[in-house]
């Protein structure tokens, strides 16, 4: 694809918010389209992929779409200046108290009087029309997948059933690895009884265990699990979720089985958030229209994928629906993907790829609701090979907002969106990842903002703990990052999501959601702890893999969410007092070993994931830890990194000459963790002749003036410097 951008990105400047941005980079030229400068390669794929069939007329387009910038570009900009005018007060104000325990009442009466707490309204009550069943009243596992990988996206979309054989003789569920070149037989036989195990308990027989089984029709304890066959294959079904027994003596593993079990695939992801945001590095108009023209093949049903794998290629593609008769002989499909969500960017950057009539480059999140709501557009109009939403929703995910304000912002520039592409009201849903400190505040308030289209509420752990860092970087130096996770704001904030949400009747109209499980090859790990979200009345949670996903979705037979949400209903609202506990550490004498281990720690997993941020654009990997534990790393466990340590070098704990050191010796570790890829360049010896280290360095030592700690605009301005090195 030739590279066709308009100018480098406008980093937000933390005091100012400059209408025209300053390009330092060489442009094509861009094309008019109404008041609007659009990047040709964004021109042409609105004019010719996405708008054909719609029946909307690219000039009538363009003009609303310049109308909706003139109207909601403005508003952006005046939100951010209140986001940097809250942190300025915030920050004098702990400034004043430097040293001070803070006493609650005193500091509450000052978020109440700067308007970062507002009053809560009473009696919220959600009622959004016409959601997938994925979403209302079906609880599952949610996956979460890069939009530039197409591999991983076909993968992710397909991950709806997963074959429960596979995930647990791949992965560390079942302790151990597979021995030898082949088949293991020996973990092959402790995978059958964990599966038959797990049959026993989300789907027993009347009398004896399903690993006694004959292969003769079973009698259940509750026949009314039994929903269908295909072949000789059985479909059950238990809190909602599909189980697969597959029947097949002629595949290597059912003939040596005495029921002919070939394997058990269970309905696994039953959504998947197609992300733009912060599993992407996504600079400039080409890498967007690359992640659009992907949400598009989605939606559109042709999206394909070709690649080697053990030496062989690869076509991949979406899967069809799955085909089944009842006990009646009635033929039935089920989904054959995942219901599709797509995450959008949030309020804070601005992308070259539009220029607005002053010049200055448009909001990257309006963009984003513009382009995706369109392309939604096409799974309503039936223009695609499948269909995504049978409800006939458009489902956008929206991260990083600040507020009750901004939730209402998102919800006017929906309605705007609607309006431009002739949508019923609310067709285009929102998903507001409650992820900021001030929305987790204000939370009530932030719903009854987005009532009429909200289809969940996700607690985004780590940009939360991201905010909590830089909200109070005065405040004082904070806790290790490994000690935050028991501190008190964290139980307050995960209680209050699921009870605010319960207060205003998600359970069976929406979701509730819980966070990533962040270590992708620990999944026994996962098997044993991550049932807490479930049992924590959370409708869905995510997890980084297919893998995960048909492991996770174990733990939705293990209990019945919306029961346990009925009995959560009945709790108190945790304390506001607690949510606002600054997490610092106040009269703890770190030793100089824990002080270096926290810094190496830190600056390791930074610079393993800005390197290939910066120098391959690869917005999410699994980054080895100092200790070589594969970890994932997307932008918010950088958020949290960078801040970490920012905080602690703001507060004297550590020196610049102490980072410095720590990221010179990490270089050296991170370089030796990737010499076995070939389009890695070390960044060792090299000091700032290597971008990527120059941009971990900045996000270290100007980490503390980032707006609310964000690493984007630090990322993009690298990122098109390495591009343009490039
Ligand atoms: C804080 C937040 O915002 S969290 C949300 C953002 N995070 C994410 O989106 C994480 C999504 N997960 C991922 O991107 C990946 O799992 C990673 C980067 C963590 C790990 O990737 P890798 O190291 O390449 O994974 P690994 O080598 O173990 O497995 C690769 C295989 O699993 C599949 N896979 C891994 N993750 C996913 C996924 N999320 N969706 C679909 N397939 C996936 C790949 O398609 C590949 O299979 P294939 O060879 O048949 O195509
Ligand atoms: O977006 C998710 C998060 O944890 O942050
Ligand atoms: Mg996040």
């Amino acid at each position: 694809m030739p590279p066709v951008d308009g100018a480098g990105c406008s980093p937000h400047n933390p005091t100012d918010h400059p209408a025209t941005p300053v390009s330092p980079r060489k442009v094509l030229p861009l094309l008019q389209r109404a008041n609007l400068q659009v990047a040709p390669l964004l021109a042409d794929f609105i004019e010719t992929r996405a708008l054909p069939g719609t029946g909307i007329d690219a000039e009538a387009f363009w003009r609303g779409v310049g109308a909706i910038f003139d109207a909601f570009a403005p508003r952006n900009r005046a939100l951010l200046a209140t986001r940097d005018r809250l942190q300025a007060q915030l920050d004098a104000w702990h400034r004043d108290h430097a040293g001070q325990a803070i006493d609650q009442a005193e500091y509450q009466g000052l978020l109440r009087e700067i308007g970062y707490l507002v009053a809560e309204p009473a009696d919220v009550a959600i009622d959004p029309e016409n959601i997938d069943a994925e979403i209302a009243t079906i609880a599952g596992p949610q996956l979460v997948v890069p939009m530039l990988n197409a591999r991983f996206l076909l993968n992710a979309a397909n991950a709806r059933w997963g074959s429960l054989y596979d995930a647990l003789y791949g992965s560390d569920a079942i302790p151990g690895a597979a021995e030898g070149p082949g088949f293991d037989a020996a973990r092959g036989a402790q995978v059958v009884a964990w599966g038959r195990a797990f049959l026993d308990e989300a789907v027993p027989l009347a009398r004896g265990s399903w690993t006694d089984w004959d292969g003769s029709t079973p009698a259940l304890a509750d026949p009314a699990q039994r929903v269908g066959r295909r072949g000789d294959s059985l479909l059950l079904r238990h809190n909602g979720l599909h189980i697969e027994i597959v029947i097949d003596r002629d595949h290597p593993i059912g003939a040596t089985d005495a029921a002919g079990v070939a394997d058990i695939v269970l309905e696994a992801a039953l959504t998947t958030i197609c992300d733009l945001e912060d599993s992407v590095a996504a600079v400039d108009a080409e890498d967007k229209v690359a992640g659009y023209a992907n949400w598009l093949g989605l939606i559109d049903g042709d999206l394909t994928a070709s690649f080697a794998k053990n030496g062989r290629t690869v076509d991949r593609r979406l899967a069809p629906d799955r085909d089944y008769v009842d006990a009646s002989g009635n033929a039935f499909s089920l989904p054959g993907r995942a219901l599709l969500l797509v995450r959008n960017v949030g309020h804070l950057m601005t992308t070259p790829a539009v220029r607005l009539a002053d010049g200055g480059e448009a909001p990257e999140g309006i963009l984003d609701a513009i382009v995706t709501g369109l392309i939604g557009l096409r799974d309503l109009n039936g223009l695609g090979r499948f269909t995504n939403s049978r409800a006939g929703s458009i489902y956008i995910v929206k991260p990083k907002m600040h507020g009750p304000d901004e939730c209402a912002f998102s919800n006017d520039l929906f309605n705007a969106v609607e309006d431009l592409l002739g949508l019923a009201r609310h067709s285009i849903k929102i998903g507001v990842m409650d992820e900021e400190r001030r929305t987790s505040a204000n939370l009530a308030a932030c719903i009854a903002a987005v009532r009429h289209r909200i289809f969940f509420v996700n607690t985004g752990f780590l940009d939360r703990t991201g905010d909590e860092i830089h909200t109070s970087m005065e405040a004082g130096p904070m806790l290790r990052k490994g000690d935050m996770k028991l501190a008190p704001w964290i139980s307050a904030y995960e209680d209050r999501n699921v009870q605010i949400a319960l207060a205003a009747g998600f359970s069976g109209r929406a979701q509730i959601g819980k966070g990533m499980w962040a270590a992708p090859d620990r999944m026994a790990e996962m098997l044993a702890t991550k049932i807490g979200h479930p049992q924590a009345g959370a409708n869905t949670a995510w997890v980084p893999s297919p893998t995960a996903a048909t492991l996770h979705a174990t733990h939705y037979h293990r209990l019945d969410v919306f029961a346990r949400q009925a009995e959560r209903a009945a709790e108190p609202v945790a304390s506001l007092d607690d949510l606002l506990t600054i997490p610092v550490a106040r009269g703890v004498n770190w030793s100089d070993d824990e002080i270096r281990a926290e810094l190496n720690n830190n600056t390791q997993s930074l610079l393993g994931y800005v390197v290939r941020w910066i120098q391959q654009g690869i917005g999410c990997s699994t980054v080895p830890d100092i200790a070589d534990v594969g970890l994932m790393e997307d932008r918010a466990t950088l958020r949290i990194s960078s801040q970490h340590i920012a905080n602690w070098l703001h507060h004297g704990i550590i020196t610049p000459d102490d980072v410095d050191g720590a990221m010179l010796r990490m270089a050296a570790r991170v370089d030796a963790q990737n010499a076995g890829d070939d389009k890695y360049r070390p960044m060792a010896g090299r000091g700032m002749g290597s971008t990527a280290f120059a941009a971990a360095r900045a996000l270290i030592f100007d980490g503390a003036a980032q707006p609310n700690g964000y690493t984007e605009p630090l990322l993009h301005a690298y990122r098109l410097k390495a591009k343009a090195q490039d």
